[in-house]
């Protein structure tokens, strides 16, 4: 039976789960969690083992909704990462998606798109033909990149942000739940509203 560990028992983890289970009924889960409390426990009536105790002979995907944190656990562990997608999920066939990255229910991907490593492309949002998100980026519920639109590493938009065609959006910026973006978006830059405004500017500029 196929073996995966969801590194992170929390609520990004039970989707992904339900995202693998919908395509795979034998397939064995395991949670690696770093929460010494959750160790020895269920989650979702999974095993939660700490992060000393997976055997790498066995892909993971990082379950952690916090793009910082979820790259640099990427980074900690030399893993096989693979990628799910939720049957409901309907993806061109001219379209592709990186190692680690998670595909939630009901999301639609047009061809010509490259969605990047360990990225959340998230319920029902629609990334339309030929964007480019580079690794780490979450795309939230009910969000919608129209065409040709490039989101940058570890960027976040929120629940039902909307990109408009042709923009580009920096490294590590967040598009606040509901925006509307208009206009090109700089790294590390906060942007809410309908039009998109940049309210300020992220400190942790790393990652
Ligand atoms: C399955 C899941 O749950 S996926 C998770 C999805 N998560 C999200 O969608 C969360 C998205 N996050 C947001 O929208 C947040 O409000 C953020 C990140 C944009 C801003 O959060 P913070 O950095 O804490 O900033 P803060 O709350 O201080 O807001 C700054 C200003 O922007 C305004 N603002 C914040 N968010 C929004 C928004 N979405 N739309 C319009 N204005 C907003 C605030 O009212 C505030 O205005 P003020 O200075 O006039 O008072």
């Amino acid at each position: 039976m196929e073996k995966i560990y969801l590194f992170g028992a929390s609520g990004q983890g039970k989707v992904v789960k339900q995202a693998i289970e919908s395509r795979l009924s034998e397939v064995s889960l395991v949670f690696i969690d770093e929460d010494k409390k959750k160790e020895g426990t269920l989650f979702e009536g999974v095993p939660v083992i700490g992060p000393k105790a997976w055997d790498a002979q066995y892909p993971m995907i990082v379950t952690v909704g916090n793009n910082l944190i979820r790259k640099a656990i990427t980074k900690r562990h030399q893993a096989t990462f693979v990628k799910a997608i939720h049957s409901s999920a309907i993806i061109a066939p001219q379209s592709d998606i990186g190692e680690g990255s998670v595909v939630m229910a009901g999301v639609v991907i047009n061809p010509g798109s490259m969605i990047g490593k360990h990225c959340i492309i998230n319920t029902a949002s629609v990334v339309e033909h030929d964007c480019i998100i580079e690794d780490y980026v979450h795309i939230s519920p009910n969000s919608t990149l129209a065409g040709n639109v490039k989101v940058g590493e570890g960027t976040h938009l929120g629940i039902g942000a909307s990109v408009l065609p042709n923009i580009t959006i920096g490294k590590w910026a967040i598009i606040g739940a509901g925006s509307v973006v208009l206009q090109d978006v700089p790294d590390h830059a906060v942007v809410v509203g309908v039009p998109g405004r940049i309210v300020k500017y992220k400190k942790n500029i790393d990652g």
